[in-house]
């Protein structure tokens, strides 16, 4: 897999602080994949997010875009921030201005681009992420759902090459947060190198391509979901649960399971075990 972005032994320490953020990290992040980081409260999750927009200067190490390495010039950090968009966890911390559209037109045109193009660029990202109806609506009116996607919104309208989510999924119900992923999915789908942070690993386990888990600092254990779940001693180990359908699924009998890894998703368990009774039926 091709990787666009790395780090090599990347350091960090917060000023002020005792311990290190991260501690001589390595990692990929494969090109037009999707990718999950997992690791508990305080692995380095948000702060490989920005380290990766060089937001501070690692205390060590290298980072490198497209294999080239950082070397944290303004001109360079500019155009890296095109090519790397970041949604921040809290919205609060994204949305600056008053209403949706204000929001999502001001990257836009920060960039120099004609209103007119403006204005059509900001309609279809609102309409795609179904926020449209609420473009003058005063932010503060909105419900922290409505804040996530207009923060990704303002993020997507400039099309960065590689998305950044740092818990995307956090505080939304069910049906916002299947709708979140399915908007996401579109998105990847258009080409768009995708990572989020998360820590819910039942949405690792269906979402992801590929997975890196954090902790303390480094990288401890990357693989695709079937590989880095099918070690539960590890995840049990490192704190992190095993998703449900890795558990229900190392619960049934080999019979069923036929060496097989747990199927992503509730309809492919379903099928397994459907094949299964009709196998066993007919035999019997
Ligand atoms: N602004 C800060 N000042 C000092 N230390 C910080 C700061 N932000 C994070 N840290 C420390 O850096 C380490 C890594 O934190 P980070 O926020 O990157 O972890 P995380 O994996 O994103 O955690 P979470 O899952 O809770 O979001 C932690 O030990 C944390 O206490």
């Amino acid at each position: 897999m091709k990787p666009i972005l790395q780090t090599e032994r990347l350091s960090y320490t917060y000023p002020g602080s005792a311990a290190q953020a991260l501690r001589e990290l390595n990692l990929s992040i494969p090109e037009g994949k999707k990718t999950a980081i997992c690791g508990h409260n305080g692995s380095g999750k948000s702060t490989l997010f920005l380290q990766s927009i060089g937001i501070c200067r690692p205390d060590g190490g290298t980072l490198r875009w497209k294999g080239e390495p950082l070397t944290y010039k303004p001109k360079e950090l500019k155009r890296l921030r095109r090519q790397i968009g970041l949604v921040f966890q809290d919205p609060e911390q994204q949305l600056i201005l008053n209403t949706p559209y204000e929001d999502v037109s001001y990257g836009l045109r920060n960039a120099g681009m004609a209103e007119a193009d403006i204005h059509e660029r900001t309609y279809a990202m609102l309409e795609l992420l179904e926020l449209g109806a609420l473009a003058d609506t005063p932010i503060h009116h909105l419900s922290l759902g409505q804040k996530k996607r207009v923060a990704l919104a303002g993020v997507l309208v400039l099309e960065p090459e590689l998305l950044l989510l740092d818990e995307p999924t956090a505080y939304l119900d069910r049906s916002s947060e299947k709708r979140l992923i399915a908007e996401l999915d579109r998105i990847h789908n258009r080409g768009m190198t995708t990572v989020m942070a998360t820590h819910d690993m039942n949405l690792v386990y269906a979402w992801a391509d590929w997975v890196l888990v954090l902790e303390k600092g480094r990288c401890v254990t990357e693989g695709t979901p079937e590989q880095v779940f099918k070690d539960a001693a590890l995840m049990h180990m490192l704190g992190l649960e095993l998703p449900m359908l890795v558990e229900v699924w190392n619960a049934l009998p080999e019979s069923i399971r036929n060496g097989r890894p747990a199927p992503r998703n509730v309809e492919e368990l379903k099928r397994n075990y459907r094949t299964f009774l009709c196998t066993n039926s007919q035999e019997g």
